[in-house]
């Protein structure tokens, strides 16, 4: 697949000093679903912002679909849509004008018929003559992508699509973002949500304070999910790990009295049974045994807590 955004090197300092992104390099294929997760104030926002024109980047280079978003903006953002954070909507206009003012905003003819098809896509082809006002918030939000899309882009961001929306307003969000990427709408969405990006991306990348920690398959990283920790809890405790229990690259935690033994749950054979008798050979005695199952929020907190430190 071919990158859709390319972004090299990407850093933004904010007029008072601050620096939002610090050297962010990213590549995001055509047709995928891409989550960038990260907390509060990790430079989410600012990165969509300046793939879109919002805001300057300090230094570093983005193309989209080959056109550079400074020196080609009007072809580069002519192929985006932006879905924002918060609800901007004229209270009382009808939502079909909504929408057909956006694809105005864009220098495009005026098509009905496209735009229906976006309505009833969105399922709010009944409500094209109700006043945003009149709406509940989750139209309220289907109406932003309604208007992102109204020109027709082939990259969509959604910052923070579910922020606020109940589990069920969620779900169908997510229906509808999977609907938009087999239309062939290439998909960035932020969301502090980890079973979001769980649920609906291809990759998923971990932004903290201006920096990308990581960009992985959503696959390689369930993956790592499937690995699980042992915990033995031992009568008394040890000052050291047994030479002989060497080959188990085992933890020593809570001051010597538990042993941890990592293990993959997906491996043919997991080495517990050899492990417990050669703890009771090398003559300790359990207490107890636990696990622990890794999942995809413990590596996002370990991660975003590691950049912290
Ligand atoms: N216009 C601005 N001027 C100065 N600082 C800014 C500006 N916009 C954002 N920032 C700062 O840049 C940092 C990153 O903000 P950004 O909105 O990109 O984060 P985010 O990851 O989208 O956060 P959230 O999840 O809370 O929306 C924050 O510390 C924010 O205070």
């Amino acid at each position: 697949m071919t990158a859709m955004v390319k972004i090299s090197d990407l850093r933004k300092i904010y007029d008072g000093g601050f620096e939002a992104l610090k050297g962010v390099s990213l590549e995001i294929r055509e047709g995928e679903i891409l989550a960038l997760l990260g907390p509060n104030g990790a430079g989410k926002t600012t990165l969509i912002s300046a793939v879109c024109g919002i805001a300057v980047p300090t230094s570093g280079t983005i193309s989209v679909g080959g056109h550079d978003t400074i020196t080609d903006y009007r072809a580069a953002r002519q192929l985006i849509g932006l879905v924002p954070q918060e609800i901007n909507l004229e209270p009382f206009q009808k939502v079909m004008d909504a929408v057909r003012f956006s694809r105005g905003l864009f220098g495009c003819k005026r098509d009905d018929a496209l735009l229906e098809r976006i309505l009833r896509q969105l399922s709010l082809w009944d409500k094209r003559n109700a006043k945003v006002n009149e709406l509940s918030g989750g139209m309220k939000r289907r109406v932003l992508i309604a208007k992102a899309l109204s020109h027709e882009p082939r990259v969509l961001f959604l910052d923070e699509p579910t922020a606020g929306v109940d589990v069920e307003l969620r779900r169908d969000m997510w229906d509808t973002v999977a609907q938009l990427k087999a239309d062939g709408v290439t998909i960035i969405l932020t969301t502090h949500y980890i079973e979001e990006a769980e649920a609906i991306a291809d990759r998923v990348g971990v932004i903290a304070k201006g920096e990308l920690l990581l960009v992985e398959e959503k696959a390689a990283l369930m993956a790592r999910m499937g690995r699980k920790e042992l915990i033995v809890d031992l009568q008394e405790p040890v000052a050291e790990i047994p030479e002989a229990l060497a080959a188990y690259d085992l933890r020593l935690i809570e001051d010597g009295r538990a042993l941890v033994y990592t293990y993959d749950t997906t491996a043919d054979r997991t080495g517990i049974t050899n492990l417990l008798a050669e703890i009771a050979a090398a003559g300790l005695t359990l207490r107890d045994i636990r696990t622990h199952q890794s999942s995809l929020e413990d590596i996002f907190v370990g991660l975003v807590k590691e950049d912290a430190a």
